[in-house]
């Protein structure tokens, strides 16, 4: 029956999430155990962010905390137990500075915040000593590409994300060891890019990391921009720092200025030039549906539901979200779907500032259509094509699943005692640093 779901059912549905999240671990366990990340058609597996077949573990590190908030204690504890025995950064390999640090050194954190185990805490902070001296350029603004042995630096053009989406982890290794570096690190990053934006208060996608020059032009919400603004607005959630309000509010000023396109009921955000506010186009790429959420808790709700809900209508045509959709030809631009967790991020952060089951009902359906599509033999995976019939499936189940949209599923519908639903903070990679009821 459609009737509105009763708490029992709620909690019913968290037990499911929390047996599918217990199934994928066991095959990770059965068939990649220590890898990056499992291949759960073929039963291979695939190594990232180095791409040089060298494993990290990533996979396992990004499920941690999530396996802990869910009551999974003995998981959790294998998991822990691999990476004091197993986990060496001292890899002569590149990898994204910006991918290593949410992913990563937020993983360990978390776990971390789960169990206070030192060990955990030791691996994030010898990780965020490989990847500091990124940010030894002249602007402060780190170099896209770093090599975890040697210190050796590539890719001088960087992004607003890329540059910018430190502050939440590395303020927190900083308070936990005492060491100032990390913070100084993320904020001068930080400061650097929102000191550069154009006269309308817009940043670019695209910047020279070295001379400060932009790259590009293109303004945006997604790919790019996102967690730049997400993080601003993080700075004051959770560490109470009035500067960052006041630059994410001067940002987000600027993008309902220039931005914010009305089809009807239905609220889009096109991508606009950074100093005409022309638009440049009108496909949205996925990335950008975790906004709404982001608004929400910035104090523009009405715009944040609205532009949620334009997500969900997408979500309802195509089961699960095409990468990208066109919202003037009405019509998805790219037809894969990488089991990405933005609209399941965006529901839960309107939940936790406005507990509807409006919110809730956003996140199951994202859950059981993605049971429903995403689910293979060995894990799940990302789709081929969402618009055939059947839905084509591809081969790659990437770390943030395990990190985000299962552990935004299980505090959505479980309201468990291990989550503090009043006083939290989650990274943009689904890491909660701020939050976790150990005694629970
Ligand atoms: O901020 C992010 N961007 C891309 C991934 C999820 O789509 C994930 O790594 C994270 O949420
Ligand atoms: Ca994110």
């Amino acid at each position: 029956s459609v009737g509105r779901s009763g708490p029992a059912d709620w909690r019913t549905l968290a037990e499911d999430v929390k047996t599918q999240m217990a199934w994928a671990w066991d095959q990770y366990k059965a068939h990649a155990w220590g890898k990056d990340e499992i291949r759960p058609v073929s039963r291979t597996v695939s190594s990232f962010p180095l791409r040089n077949g060298h494993h990290l573990g990533l996979s396992l590190i990004e499920a941690l905390d999530t396996l802990w908030v869910m009551g999974l204690d003995s998981r959790f504890q294998d998991g822990v137990d691999w990476v004091k025995a197993n986990l060496d950064f001292d890899v002569d390999g590149d990898v994204s500075v910006f991918e290593t640090s949410i992913r990563l050194v937020g993983g360990l954190l978390s776990a971390h915040h789960a169990c206070g185990d030192p060990v955990l805490l030791a691996k994030a902070k010898d990780l965020a000593d490989r990847l500091l001296p990124a940010f030894g350029t002249p602007t402060g603004m780190p170099w896209g590409t770093i090599n975890l042995k040697t210190g050796a630096v590539r890719n001088g053009v960087n992004s607003p994300a890329g540059i910018a989406t430190y502050w939440p982890e590395w303020g927190t290794l900083s308070r936990l060891t005492g060491d100032p570096r990390y913070s100084d690190a993320a904020r001068k990053a930080a400061l650097a890019v929102f000191d550069r934006r154009s006269k309308l208060d817009l940043v670019a996608t695209q910047i020279d990391v070295l001379s400060g020059e932009w790259k590009s032009r293109t303004a945006t919400v997604g790919s790019y921009g996102d967690s730049f603004f997400e993080y601003l607005w993080d700075g004051w959630q959770l560490f109470g720092d009035p500067e960052w309000k006041r630059m994410y509010d001067t940002c987000t000023a600027a993008i309902l200025k220039h931005q914010q396109v009305w089809k009807g009921s239905r609220l889009w955000f096109p991508d606009v030039d950074f100093e005409t506010g022309a638009i440049v186009t009108t496909e949205q790429d996925e990335l950008a549906s975790f906004y709404g959420g982001l608004l929400g808790q910035g104090g523009a709700m009405k715009q944040g539901a609205a532009y949620t809900e334009s997500w969900a209508t997408v979500q309802d045509r195509y089961g699960v979200l095409p990468e990208g959709y066109d919202y003037a030809a009405v019509r998805p631009t790219q037809v894969s779907n990488s089991l990405r967790p933005e609209l399941a991020d965006a529901a839960f952060n309107l939940w936790l500032l406005d507990p509807e089951p409006r919110w809730r009902e956003i996140g199951r359906a994202h859950f059981l259509a993605m049971k429903r599509w995403n689910k293979a033999t060995y894990g799940y995976t990302d789709l081929a094509d969402v618009t055939s019939n059947p839905k084509r499936q591809a081969d790659h189940c990437p770390g943030y699943w395990w990190s985000e949209q299962m552990k935004y599923y299980y505090l959505l519908f479980s309201d468990t005692p291990r989550f503090d639903y009043k006083r939290n903070y989650l990274s943009t990679e689904g890491n909660v640093l701020l939050g976790f009821r150990r005694g629970a």
